[in-house]
């Protein structure tokens, strides 16, 4: 639990990081995130429940775990007088077993901007030395904040192949990002977070099978009259309703005309409801020139669990 102003941003959220994997914290802005991975990273101290990492405290025994866990911060808090490689370097000394830091240097392409100074480095450029600086002490466990965000897609991709790689070495990696498809591509386990709590975990195969991972997609003439379609979807028998914005639905079911020619049925799909589609479009004369049977993404889910307003 932290509390701001007597307000409760976190209240009740469970997490936990194994060994050997990563663990994907995603919410919208304002969530709690930040907040949380704070807390863990020893930086705020919490109000109320308990905080292991690694097995210690972090609000009491900072100092031995400062060698063990490795952070990257969105705004660096580097200093910005220094050189990247020098600091690699400097920092670097400052670990028993430190990795190799030229290697390090020429996967995250530091050396073009090796002689560059911090304040003067492009966003991407700062990512990727905060990234290096997080991992040179060779840690059991990281926290990295929205790592890619502001990379090009070649700095992306050696990011991603370096969590890979820190995954394969038994690193925790606790991962914060807005980027759903990195977080697709990255994370063995996602912890959605909304309001200061978990409000759905668990591997990103899962989350999407949970959330019926298919969508059913077809094109046909603009501004087909709907009506009757979502019922015959479902096997039959319920009465046709209609929703706001052309939406008709019945039971699980609810088809709507994204743009125009463009429908997309919401529910679950499988293939009867494929074969009472085509039905349907047989008794009301329509051509439908595509049918697509897809995947959910990890966004759509997203979406869905945390709804589309703004925070
Ligand atoms: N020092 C502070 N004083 C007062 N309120 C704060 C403070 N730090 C954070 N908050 C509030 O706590 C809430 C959670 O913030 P937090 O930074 O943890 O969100 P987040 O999920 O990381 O968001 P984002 O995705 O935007 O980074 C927000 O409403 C924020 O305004």
């Amino acid at each position: 639990m932290k509390r701001y102003d007597g307000r409760a941003v976190v209240d009740g959220l469970d997490l936990v990081a194994e060994r050997g994997a990563v663990t994907a914290v995603l919410g919208p802005n304002g969530a709690g995130k930040t907040t949380t991975v704070e807390c863990c990273e020893g930086l705020r101290s919490p109000d109320g429940g308990r905080v292991r990492v690694l097995g210690l405290d972090p609000a009491t025994r900072a100092r031995d775990l400062r060698p063990r866990v490795g952070v990257m911060l969105q705004d660096g808090g580097l200093p910005t007088g220094a050189r990247p490689l020098e600091l690699l370097h400097h920092v670097a000394a400052m670990y028993a077993r430190p990795v190799d830091v030229a290697a390090l240097a020429e996967r995250l392409g530091l050396g073009s901007f090796a002689r560059t100074s911090v304040r003067r480095l492009s966003g991407g450029q700062r990512q990727r030395l905060a990234l290096a600086l997080a991992v040179v002490g060779r840690p059991e466990l990281v926290f990295l904040d929205e790592p890619s965000a502001g990379m090009d897609p070649q700095a992306r991709r050696a990011v991603w192949d370096l969590v890979g790689e820190l995954r394969a070495d038994g690193v925790a990696v606790v991962l914060t990002t807005h980027l759903m498809d990195e977080a697709e591509s990255l994370a063995d386990r996602v912890v959605v977070v909304d309001h200061g709590r978990v409000i759905a975990e668990g591997a990103v195969r899962e989350l999407l099978r949970s959330h019926d991972d298919r969508t059913l997609r077809f094109s046909a003439a603009p501004g087909l009259t709907l009506t009757g379609l979502a019922a015959s979807l479902g096997g039959g028998g319920v009465p046709p309703a209609s929703g706001a914005h052309g939406e008709h639905a019945a039971g699980e079911h609810a088809v709507h005309e994204v743009t125009p020619g463009d429908y997309v049925v919401t529910g679950h799909v499988d293939p009867h409801v494929l074969a009472a589609l085509t039905t349907w479009c047989a008794a009301h004369d329509v051509l439908p020139y595509a049918i697509t049977v897809g995947r959910r993404t990890l966004e759509s889910v997203f979406l869905d669990l945390t709804g589309r307003d703004l925070r």
